[in-house]
C-alpha cells in the first residue's frame, strides 16, 4: 500500500444544497472536509439522513445536473479541481479516476444484457489486457465469482442478491478506478452474503491497490475494512481519525452514541461497545503488514 504525496482526493469545505420544492431546499452537506490518500480505505459512517450518500455522490460527480442542485468548496483529483468542472471532465474522471459501488444492483444493473457484455463495456478502451472473454471472466472472478464462463452468459434477474452486488463490484473495477466509492454496498444483503461481499470487496481492493471510500450506516462493517473514518452527523463531518483510534477513543457524543448503538463488531455475536479481540486481532495484523 502506497500512502504517500499528495492525496488523490481532496476534499474541502465541500457545501451541497439539494430542492426540496419548488421553493424550498436543504443543506445536504455543509462543509465536509476529507482526504483519501493512494492505497488508502476511507470509512463514512453516519445515520440515515446525515449526508453520506450526498457526499459519495458529489465526490464521483453523480449528483444531478440541476441548476437548483449547488455543490460549492473544492473536491480535486490529484490536484485537479472538479467542482464546477464542465461533464466532459467530470466522464473523464468517472472513466479513469473513480468508480461506484451502489447498494441496489439492480437499478443499475442493465436487465436485457448479458452479464459479461455489461462487464466488458465497463473496461476503458486501451486497456483490455487478455482479450474481451479472458478479461471478463478475469474480473468476475476477482470479484469472487464462480462458474464465471457460464456466469457471463446470464441476465441480471437470473442471479441472486450476493452475486448480483458481485458482479456490481465486477463492473466497478473492470473500470480500473484509482479510487471505489462504495456506498452500502452490502445492506440490502443478508448477514452471511454480507460478510462474504466485504470479503471479496476487501481482497479486490486490495490485489488492485485501489482506494477505498466505504459508506455505510453500521459501524461494524467499516471498522475491519477502513484505515480512517469520517463519522458524520446532520451534514457534518464531527470527527474523524484512524479508525481503531476512533473506536477505541471516541471524543463526540455523537460517535460514543453510535458506538453505543453497535450490537456487535463481528459476526460471532459479541455484544458490545467494548471492541472484540478478533477485532483488535485483524487491526493488528494490518499494522503489522502495513510496517513491513
Ligand atoms: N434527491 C434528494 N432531494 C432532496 N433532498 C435529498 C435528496 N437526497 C437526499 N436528500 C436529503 O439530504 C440529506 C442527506 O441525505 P443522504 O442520503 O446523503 O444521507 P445518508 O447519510 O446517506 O442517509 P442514508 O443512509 O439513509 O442514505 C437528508 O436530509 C436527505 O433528506
Amino acid at each position: 500500500m502506497t500512502t504517500t504525496g499528495t492525496p488523490l482526493l481532496q476534499v474541502e469545505n465541500l457545501r451541497v444544497h439539494l430542492p426540496t420544492g419548488s421553493r424550498t431546499e436543504v443543506e445536504a452537506v455543509s462543509s465536509v472536509s476529507l482526504a483519501v490518500r493512494r492505497g488508502e480505505r476511507v470509512g463514512i459512517v453516519g445515520e440515515s439522513g446525515s449526508g453520506k450518500t450526498v457526499t459519495g455522490r458529489a465526490i464521483a460527480g453523480l449528483l444531478p445536473t440541476s441548476p437548483r442542485v449547488r455543490v460549492q468548496g473544492s473536491i480535486r483529483f490529484d490536484g485537479r479541481e472538479m467542482v464546477g468542472a464542465p461533464p466532459k471532465a467530470w466522464d473523464q474522471v468517472r472513466s479513469r479516476t473513480v468508480g461506484m459501488v451502489f447498494q441496489d444492483p439492480l437499478t443499475y444493473l442493465n436487465p436485457v444484457m448479458k452479464i459479461g457484455r455489461q462487464v466488458h463495456e465497463a473496461i476503458p478502451p486501451g486497456r483490455q489486457r487478455s482479450g474481451e472473454n479472458g478479461d471478463v471472466l478475469h474480473f468476475l472472478s476477482l470479484a469472487g465469482l464462480e462458474n464465471v464462463r457460464e456466469l457471463a452468459q446470464r441476465f441480471p434477474h437470473e442471479l441472486s442478491g450476493g452475486m448480483r452486488q458481485r458482479v456490481l463490484i465486477a463492473i466497478a473495477i473492470a473500470k480500473m478506478p484509482d479510487l471505489l466509492v462504495a456506498d452500502e454496498p452490502t445492506t440490502a444483503l443478508d448477514a452471511t452474503v454480507q460478510q462474504r461481499v466485504l470479503t471479496t470487496l476487501d481482497e479486490t481492493v486490495a490485489e488492485l491497490d485501489t482506494s477505498l471510500i466505504l459508506i455505510s450506516h453500521d459501524i461494524a462493517v467499516v471498522a475491519g475494512m477502513t484505515d480512517r473514518i469520517y463519522v458524520m452527523y446532520a451534514g457534518h463531518v464531527v470527527e474523524s481519525g484512524r479508525t481503531r483510534e476512533v473506536l477505541e477513543k471516541p471524543e463526540h457524543p455523537y460517535t460514543q452514541a453510535l458506538l453505543r448503538s453497535v450490537r456487535s463488531l463481528t459476526e460471532d455475536g459479541v455484544e458490545l461497545y467494548s471492541i472484540p479481540e478478533s477485532l483488535r486481532a485483524s487491526w493488528a495484523r494490518k499494522e503489522e503488514a502495513r510496517a513491513s
